[in-house]
């Protein structure tokens, strides 16, 4: 792993869905061993791009490149975990069996079952059957099944939504803790308090990015400390401009 290279490189990416091009030519790049917020309002893109990153979604132009692979090499299977908005278990598995299940199909240890249960903190739930878990523990088993087989880049799209506080903060203790690690996070949200926990931040709006940059460096930007706040006066400024 060469870490001066980017984890992502997005090259004018443009991408069309129904008809209607909803990724405008973005071009940025996901430094590795970082936390990286992909945030923006509700259908600005995020899904969108997480899924051309990922290599599941029809690309009109550009390029995308992971990890030094094209997006969607086979090569990075094993290299990406990703866990989608809607968790992903089976309902008549319990966690345990979920978990060992998508680890034999990644080619993970067994016994990373119980490693990611630990890290997700859903240890006391390893025997509950998916369908009869809480929202958040669904997400959390989601999450554990992206952390199976300790992959170099981790994609989590929306993971905090539904956790109380106490269990947000200490998924962002992990995900700094896997970052530590040299482990790439690329994780979206729309709620952007959610964006002074991250290392770096992409903000995108109506498929074009709106901010690339540090949290600190947002702030400076826009003249203010509240990063809704920023937010709100980065659209103020596109808009006049
Ligand atoms: N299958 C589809 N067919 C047509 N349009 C789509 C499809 N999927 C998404 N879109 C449109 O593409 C745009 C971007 O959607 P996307 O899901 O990427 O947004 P998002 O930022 O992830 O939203 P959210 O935060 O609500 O999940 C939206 O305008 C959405 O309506």
């Amino acid at each position: 792993m060469n870490l001066s290279e980017p984890a992502v490189s997005v090259r004018d990416l443009r991408v069309s869905r129904g008809g209607v091009e909803v990724l405008h030519g973005l071009t940025f790049e996901v430094p590795r061993g970082q936390v990286t917020g992909l945030l923006g309002p509700s259908g600005c893109g995020k899904t969108t791009l997480i899924r051309s990153i990922v290599g599941v979604q029809v690309v009109a132009g550009g390029e995308v490149s992971v990890l030094g692979e094209p997006a969607g090499s086979p090569a990075l299977r094993r290299l990406i975990g990703y866990s989608t908005q809607s968790p992903a278990v089976y309902r008549d598995l319990s966690v345990r069996e979920n978990l060992r299940y998508f680890a034999s199909v990644l080619g993970a240890p067994r016994d990373d079952a119980d490693r990611v249960l630990e890290e997700v903190g859903l240890a006391e739930a390893a025997g509950q059957l998916g369908g009869t878990l809480s929202g958040g523990q669904l997400t959390r088993a989601s999450l554990a099944v992206a952390l199976l087989g300790r992959p170099e880049l981790i994609i989590l799209d929306e993971p905090t939504v539904g956790l109380d506080p106490v269990l947000r903060q200490e998924l962002w203790l992990l995900f700094h803790g896997l970052a530590a690690r040299g482990v790439t996070l690329l994780v979206s949200s729309h709620v952007m308090d959610e964006a002074a926990r991250c290392d770096r931040l992409l903000v995108l709006r109506q498929g074009a990015i709106l901010a690339d940059g540090t949290p600190a460096s947002l702030r400076e930007h826009t003249g203010t400390t509240d990063l809704e706040e920023a937010f709100l006066r980065l659209i103020e400024e596109t808009t006049a401009a």
